[in-house]
């Protein structure tokens, strides 16, 4: 099938398309429109459908067919049919050794980036399951909660028709090193709020610490079962991490004793995090190869040591420069070469002949599209001029991965639960609530494109709190208490599959995307001197690491930017504890970093004094459900007020160039930033604050003191927003 965009390869319109499945509207989204043999389509959910009178339908065919990984054809994907250019295919016998291998197996699997680490972990599950371990014997743990997210959704793909195994890898539990020490150090008797007083850094070493001491047996006996362990992404784990793993394999699996096995992942070359970690005493821990080592050597010829080489993300072109530059990443020349070559190969990358811009996202090849940033202040700009100066979000999704911004847990879980009394729900009491909602004619609407189906919604929330997946209650004071942990809803977060992200490389990790395009920032781009978020601190075999990370995530499209794009460099200083904001004086403004955790009031959403009493509070929650998707990318304004003599500044919604519909409130922590960055310098804080906008709406929660009307008193769960950007303002001399 031959495919081609509207007047020769560009994209003329974005449409409004009515997405209908089962004769029912679920969702109105915007696509370019695009032209396939027959007529107009467009893409979504990575596939082509026809588009006619002003809809697709889901339940009619996709026009391209539905290859292996399912994206859709025409796109930048079409061209990985080709051959690939890297030979190095014959791997097939190591991928049918990790496939089959039996659960006391210890192994090691060193792989290039695209080779399928995390398909393999997904299929060495099902592999395990299918031998007929329980979900329970197995513990797999990864370092990011983006692998922990894939390797959850290759889950569902490679069980095949066997019910059985599809049923039992539901309730295979994937965590995040920091979540499953959380729990464990719970078990252990460690009370929620002292642990998340601390770092996680904090409590995985105190984790590790048990284990070699006092509470080993514990340790050890909490652990259960367990026959089989997998470690994705073990290059990351450097520092604490790294340590816990040799601990718990000592724990589980000791070496000369058989038992439990052990599958670990992981790529040298993209060892990104770590290389100067501490402990507490301040000692460096050792580099990324010495845990490589480490496992050799305690294992010796009991290792099975595997390697994948065959590229499956990218095309032939790509894949062959993914494979040279890890040849020199992983080869014997000085960090500062290899850094050279990485960065004459992001140099030699071409560039899109556009602006960037808002209309920037609607040209060009179809497929899902990264554009990726070394500093959370480079995404943050790009984002900017994404946005242009628009007051509305655009009409196709960008959305931000940057440390700092994490998105508020999904909106479902206040829609579902705002009204609850009861302190721990029952499964059957669940039941009744969600169909409830559900059941509410326009809330059903809205609902829709949100919320997951029943018994996943429980499941999900059951997780989130800490207990079982099949648990029979749930206590909503353990789901509060874990509700902003950054990876309590891993399956709820966007999956980048439609639109643009934005992401750090950092945080782009284990993901793929059809086009990838580098910001290519200048060496003195963000590294003003001490008080700066600085990639200058980082070493040159780090920063190599990094660039090939990013050149390694495109599929079909590999594109540069250039740094004057998005020119003033950023610059970020610090403000209290470790927080970090970036910031600009110009021509008589200030432009500075809002939207980071903590950022807003929690209560503002619900407090009934700014909202008019109950019934505004009610208005503005419906109000936010209602419109959860359009306000994304929405502007906002900051006004000033003062409460109990402290000035605060209240969010509207912008309209025009003035303030509409009020939404919330700001929090102390930025009167306090804002005071510290205007007041030293003799200005007073701003009337208002312009240029912010709408990351998205989700659920909010605070154990804090604070008089809450009723639904929020019980449940202490509602509809918020959280926000991002540069806030502009032009600051006001003090009056002497
Ligand atoms: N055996 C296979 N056959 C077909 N496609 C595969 C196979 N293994 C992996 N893939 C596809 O190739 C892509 C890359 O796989 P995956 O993300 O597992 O690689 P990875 O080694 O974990 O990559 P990275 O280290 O860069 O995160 C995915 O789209 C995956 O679906």
């Amino acid at each position: 099938m031959s495919w081609r965009h509207w007047n020769g390869g560009r994209t003329l319109s974005t449409v409004k398309v009515v997405v209908r499945k089962s004769g029912q509207v679920i969702e109105t989204v915007a696509r370019p429109l695009r032209e396939a043999e027959g007529g107009p389509a467009v893409v979504y959910r990575r596939r082509f459908w026809r588009y006619a009178a002003g809809s697709i339908d889901l339940d009619s065919r996709p026009l391209a067919p539905d290859e292996g990984n399912g994206r859709p054809a025409g796109s930048a994907q079409e061209e990985r049919s080709e051959p690939r250019a890297v030979p190095a295919t014959d791997d097939a016998g190591d991928r049918e050794a990790i496939r089959t291998a039996s659960a006391g197996v210890r192994m090691l699997v060193e792989a290039g980036p695209g080779t399928g680490k995390t398909e393999m972990a997904a299929q060495r599950i099902a592999g395990l399951i299918r031998a007929g371990l329980s979900p329970g014997q197995l513990l797999v743990l990864s370092f990011s909660r983006s692998a922990v997210r894939t390797l959850t959704r290759r889950l569902s793909r490679v069980a095949g028709p066997e019910d059985r195994v599809l049923e039992e890898l539901r309730h295979v539990s994937i965590r995040t090193f920091d979540s499953w020490v959380f729990r464990m150090l719970r078990l252990l008797g460690g009370t929620p709020s002292a642990l998340l007083a601390r770092e996680h850094d904090a409590n995985i070493a105190e984790l590790t610490a048990l284990i070699a001491g006092s509470r080993r047996d514990d340790v050890r006996a909490l652990a259960g079962d367990r026959r089989h362990l997998i470690v994705d992404e073990f290059q990351d784990l450097p520092g604490v991490r790294g340590e816990l793993v040799l601990a718990l394999l000592e724990l589980l699996a000791p070496p000369g004793h058989p038992g439990c096995g052990f599958t670990i992942l992981g790529d040298p070359a993209q060892a990104i995090y770590g290389f100067a970690a501490r402990n507490t005493a301040g000692a460096v821990f050792p580099g990324p190869a010495e845990y490589w080592k480490r496992v050799l050597s305690a294992y010796g010829a009991g290792l099975d040591v595997r390697t994948l080489r065959r590229n499956y993300r990218a095309n032939a072109p790509l894949a062959g420069l993914s494979a040279k530059l890890r040849g020199v990443l992983l080869g014997p020349r000085p960090d500062e070469e290899k850094l050279r070559v990485i960065r004459e190969s992001i140099a030699a990358l071409p560039a899109p002949t556009q602006p960037i811009g808002p209309d920037w996202m609607l040209n060009g090849d179809a497929g899902n599209r990264a554009v990726l940033t070394r500093t959370n202040g480079e995404a943050l700009r790009v984002m900017q001029k994404l946005f242009g100066s628009e007051v509305e979000g655009p009409m196709i999704p960008v959305r931000l991965r940057a440390g700092g911004h994490a998105l508020l847990p999904p909106a479902w879980i206040a829609t579902l639960l705002r009204r609850l009394r009861s302190p721990e729900p029952t499964r059957s009491q669940f039941t009744k609530i969600y169909a409830h909602v559900t059941g509410q004619g326009d809330m059903a609407t809205h609902l829709k494109s949100l919320l997951p189906p029943e018994d996943v919604a429980w499941a999900r929330l059951a997780r989130a709190s800490g207990a079982a997946e099949d648990t029979s209650s749930i206590s909503v004071s353990d789901l509060r208490a874990r509700l902003n942990w950054p990876d309590a809803f891993p399956d709820d977060q966007p999956s980048g599959e439609e639109g643009v992200i934005i992401s750090t490389i950092h945080q782009s990790k284990g993901m793929e995307f059809d086009i990838v395009t580098i910001l290519d920032a200048r060496d003195d781009d963000g590294a003003p001197g001490e008080d700066s978020e600085a990639p200058a601190k980082t070493s040159a075999g780090e920063e190599a690491s990094v660039g090939y990370v990013a050149i390694t995530r495109a599929g079909g499209v590999l594109e540069r930017m250039d740094g004057d794009a998005i020119h003033p460099p950023p610059r970020s200083r610090k403000f209290q504890g470790e927080r970090q904001r970036l910031c600009h004086w110009r021509a008589g403004w200030v432009n500075l970093e809002m939207g980071l955790r903590g950022d807003l009031d929690p209560f503002g959403f619900v407090n009934p004094v700014l909202h008019d009493g109950a019934a505004g509070v009610e208005s503005l929650q419906e109000f936010l459900l209602e419109n959860a998707r359009r306000l994304e990318g929405h502007k906002v304004m900051l006004c000033k007020q003062m409460a109990h003599g402290k000035a605060l500044w209240n969010v509207h919604l912008q309209r025009g160039s003035s303030p509409d519909r009020l939404i919330g409130r700001t929090a102390h922590q930025l009167t306090y930033d804002l005071m510290r960055l205007l007041s030293e310098k003799g200005y007073s804080l701003p009337k208002t604050i312009m240029n912010l906008r709408i990351a998205g709406v989700g659920t909010v929660t605070s154990e804090a003191e604070f008089e809450l009307e009723e639904p929020d008193r019980s449940s202490r769960l509602w509809l918020g927003v959280s926000l991002f950007g540069m806030g502009d303002f032009k600051p006001l001399r003090k009056k002497s």
